[in-house]
């Protein structure tokens, strides 16, 4: 089944965006009072259990079957020079991930995560977006219900990343785009370009603002003319979780930038997602900022794959492991304050 038939009926599921369930989450903060430690002791753990117990729908939430997502895709905009590594590397890459030989194969796996690729069209890049849209609408739809089809309703946790050659480009312009300011406030290394090479990147990003910022119409309009395919994949993702009741744990700059277009017109879009990490991408902090979200872990983590938020997903297990498994005052007959 197709999640999203039309951009109108995408535009109608951000307009209907269901909220957690909050006997469940009420229930949960409960049990967290009764539990032997001084109220409010865990910290941020007690406050994901609750997280989780809401969207979850579940006084107990778990996390049984978490699933890792990276949404691949090739960018046109890579051949302009804003990239240190040649488009190539994202196939190349996703190879890698189907052997099982990357960071998050090894991250997944360590977080207890299934792991699925999703490659979307690698061998079409999209159109570079100093020339037009990188997308067209009937693209960019597509896209956002290949990210819908990663998603089952009986997931515990969608872990998301990304794979993709000049994505970081494409990121840093849906964030000015989105928010304003030149590119040199959004666009940072990426995979590690530096000096001429990064004010090259900028001026790129500049262009491609000066042609989209004065046309985009909507919030889809903008992701069609400055995403990318695993970019609306991502976006499709986040919407699909939400309608599902599967919470979100999210990556770093790349894959939240996949939220910048909506968060103005759909404030409570984030409110299923946790921020795994903050990256080192200069705009990431800033990007977490608008987005309303406090990152799980700070590792000077900058590479992308859900490499952070797979990491953070061990967190997530930590919380819920103490949330179900701890005794109440009553059981262990330790007395109250
Ligand atoms: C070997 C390799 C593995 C990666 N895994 C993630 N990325 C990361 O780097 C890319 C973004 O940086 P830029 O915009 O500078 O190209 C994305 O593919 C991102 O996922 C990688 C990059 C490389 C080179
Ligand atoms: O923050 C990220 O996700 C990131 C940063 C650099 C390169 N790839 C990904």
């Amino acid at each position: 089944m197709t999640a999203f038939p039309s951009i109108a009926a995408f535009e109608m599921a951000l307009a209907n965006l269901p909220p957690p369930d909050a006997a469940s989450r009420a229930a949960a903060g409960h049990r967290q009072d009764m539990l032997t430690k001084p109220p409010g002791s865990l910290g941020r753990l007690e406050e994901i259990a609750i997280f989780m117990a809401g969207w979850q729908g579940r006084t107990r939430p778990r996390l049984d079957k978490g699933r890792a997502v990276v949404l691949a895709g090739n960018h046109g905009v890579a051949t302009r020079g804003v990239s240190a590594f040649p488009a190539s590397v994202t196939a190349q890459m996703v190879a890698n991930f189907d052997a099982g030989g990357a960071a998050i194969n090894a991250l997944a796996a360590a977080a207890g995560l299934d792991l699925r690729i999703v490659a979307i069209d690698l061998d079409r890049p999209t159109m570079d977006f100093t020339q037009g849209p990188a997308m067209d609408a009937a693209d960019c739809l597509a896209a956002l219900n290949i990210g819908a089809a990663a998603v089952d309703a009986d997931l515990d946790l969608l872990v998301l990343g990304e794979m993709g050659i000049a994505n970081s480009t494409a990121a840093a312009a849906l964030c000015a785009a989105s928010f304003g300011g030149s590119a040199a406030e959004w666009a940072g290394p990426g995979t590690g370009v530096q000096g001429t090479a990064l004010a090259n990147k900028i001026a790129v990003i500049d262009a491609a603002l000066a042609v989209h910022r004065p046309a985009a119409t909507s919030p889809f309009d903008i992701l069609c003319r400055l995403g990318g395919r695993e970019i609306a994949a991502i976006v499709g993702a986040i919407v699909a979780a939400r309608h599902a009741g599967v919470p979100v744990l999210l990556d770093g700059f790349i894959c939240c930038s996949a939220l910048a277009p909506f968060i103005g017109a759909h404030p409570d879009i984030a409110d299923h997602c946790l921020a795994g990490h903050c990256s080192t991408e200069p705009g990431h902090a800033r990007l977490l900022e608008r987005l309303r979200l406090e990152p799980l872990l700070s590792l000077n983590l900058r590479l992308g794959e859900g490499s952070g938020a797979a990491v953070a997903a061990g967190i997530v297990r930590a919380a819920l492991a103490a949330h179900d498994g701890m005794a109440t005052f009553a059981e262990a007959g330790v007395a109250t304050a």
